[in-house]
Parts: structure tokens; sequence; C-alpha cells
């Protein structure tokens, strides 16, 4: 089996035009770590956590470092994780200072009999595994203390339509042995209430791995990702017969036309097929297979690459 690598960095309404650049580099780079991870022989669980634990220690994203700040100025992290061989998964919800909740999400999948650890009990089972903590600052940017002053002043509310350069992560992939796996990682969304919850840590909503089918990673506003369970929803179409474009183009039409939600996917098929779709303004994403990079952010700007 030929591995592929998809990854995204959220489902923003607009990029600003001097982060851009960085988004580029950083959404390509986490794309070829992942990929390099399976042409080593790795599994699709370690490539997605691979590609996805970059784009946490990148601060342009919203995942890890970069977080967007809840209503108290915090940062509260979601992460899921799941291996399509055996259905096996693991989550973690309104984590903090850790720097890599997706590879707590992965010890929880690995290491407990639970899918999900939320809070408290996410940062005990942390401790006991010898996950480092970290100084909350260190999570927090300049452009995230603005984002929220400038939310707080601006709205008070949480609005879909004003959520902008934002930056949620996840990865999808395939590896040589025909097991499919999904990563998703965020800080949500700016000014949430202490405790809210989104899609991402979510099975289902922010991601579903099943080798009979494929894998898929989403982003998008949270609340309605949750209410139309995006993930396994779009791989259902796939299971009935479209192929992944139609799937994520009926499901991503669901949520728009119910809810008026937004938001994206990324997805791979069990054949190595693989698909990017959002209905938000603009979504970084990059693909690799065959030795070929395909990578874009706008509405019909793809570009094409033989990897270094
Ligand atoms: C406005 C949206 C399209 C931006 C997108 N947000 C998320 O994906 C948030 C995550 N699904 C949640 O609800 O916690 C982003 O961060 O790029």
């Amino acid at each position: 089996m030929n591995p592929v690598i998809v990854v995204h960095g959220g489902g923003a309404s607009s990029i600003s035009k001097d982060r851009k650049e960085r988004v580029r580099q950083g959404i390509i780079k986490a794309a070829e770590v992942g990929y390099k991870i399976l042409m080593e022989g790795g599994s699709a669980v370690d490539a997605v956590e691979g590609a996805v634990a970059f784009l946490e220690d990148h601060p342009e994203f919203n995942a890890g470092c970069g977080s967007v700040l809840n209503v108290n100025g915090d940062v509260e992290m979601d992460a899921s994780i799941m291996s399509g061989k055996d259905l096996s998964a693991g989550a973690v919800s309104a984590v903090r200072c850790i720097a890599n909740p997706i590879k707590l999400a992965r010890l929880v999948m690995e290491k407990t009999t639970h899918c999900f650890l939320t809070d408290q009990g996410a940062a005990k089972f942390a401790a006991a595994m010898g996950v480092p903590t970290i100084p909350k600052e260190q999570l927090v940017t300049e452009r995230n203390i603005k984002r929220l002053e400038k939310e707080k002043h601006e709205k008070g509310a949480l609005k879909l339509d004003f959520q902008k350069d934002l930056g949620t992560v996840g990865a999808v992939a395939l590896d040589c042995k025909g097991n499919v796996a999904y990563a998703t990682s965020t800080g949500g969304i700016v000014n949430k209430m202490v405790g809210r919850v989104g899609d991402t840590p979510c099975v289902g909503s922010g991601g579903y791995a099943d080798n009979d089918i494929g894998a898929i990673s989403t982003t998008g506003h949270g609340e309605s990702i949750l209410k139309v369970n995006l993930a396994r929803l779009t791989l259902f179409h796939v299971e009935q017969g479209k192929t992944l474009e139609e799937a994520a183009d009926m499901s991503l039409g669901y949520m728009k036309s119910k809810l008026k939600g937004l938001g994206g996917v990324i997805l791979v098929s069990k054949a190595g097929d693989w698909a990017v779709k959002w209905t938000s303004t603009s979504m970084p994403w990059a693909a690799v297979k065959d030795g070929k990079l395909h990578s874009g952010i706008d509405l019909h700007e793809t570009s094409v690459a033989d990897l270094p």
C-alpha cells in the first residue's frame, strides 16, 4: 500500500497576509513530518500523532501553543485520536498546562480501558504517565491575548462569523499496511465559557477512522459539528458509495443548511484516495502521496510539488 497523509490547519474566515506564508510553511512541514514517519514504516497512528504534535508546537495554529483563550484568558484544549484497525480511540478535553494534548489522547487510547478523560482526571492521568506540566503562559501567544480583548470588546458573544485567523489542526493517514487513523487537536473557540467542550475530542464529530472505509478529521463551528456528527456522517455517505468529494459536499452542505454552521474536512479512503473540502472561506491543508506534495489555503488555489 502506498502511504498517504493529509493535514489541515483549521477553517478560518480569512487569513491575514502576513500570517499566510507562516501558515503555509507550517502546514507543509507537518505533512512532511507525517509522511516521513509513514515512509520509515511507522503506523498511521504514529503519523497523525506526529503531524498534529508538530502543529500543536507551532504558535500560528489554534492547538497546543497558540491555542485561543477562554473567557478567563486561560487555555483549555481538546484532542482525539483513533485507529481504524480496531476502532480504538482516545480523547481528552479541557486540559491545561501540557504541550501536546494529542499525545495524552494517545495514552488514553493505549494505556487505559477508557476512551475519554476530561479536566482534572485527564491531568491526574497525565501526571501518572510522566507527562510534564508546563507553565500556562507557555501556551499563550500575544496574538491570542489581543484576539480575546478584541472579541470581548466588539462582541462579547460566541459568534461564528467573527472567528478569524484560527487554526484547529488535524491529520488523516493511510500506512503501508492499509491501516488508517485520524488525529484532531484544538484550543476551541475564542472567549468560550470555562469547561466548554467542542467537537474535536468527540469521536464521530471531530474525526473518525475505520479501515473498512477510511479516515476523516474535521474543523469548524464545534456546536454545529457536534449536532450533525460531521465525521461519521461523511463516512456514512462514503460507505453508501459516494466519492470522498461528494460525501464531504453532502455532509458540509447539510450542516450549513440545517444550522448555518461552517467547517472543513480532510479525508483518506481505504484505497488511498484523498480529499479536502470546506465551507469556511479558507482552510490551510497539505497532502502527500507517491512523493508528491499538494497544498493550498484558499478555494481554487492548489499547488503540487515534488517532495524535497
Ligand atoms: C470558525 C472555525 C471555522 C475556525 C476553526 N475552529 C475550530 O475548528 C474549533 C473547534 N472545532 C471547536 O469548536 O472547538 C479553527 O480553529 O480554525
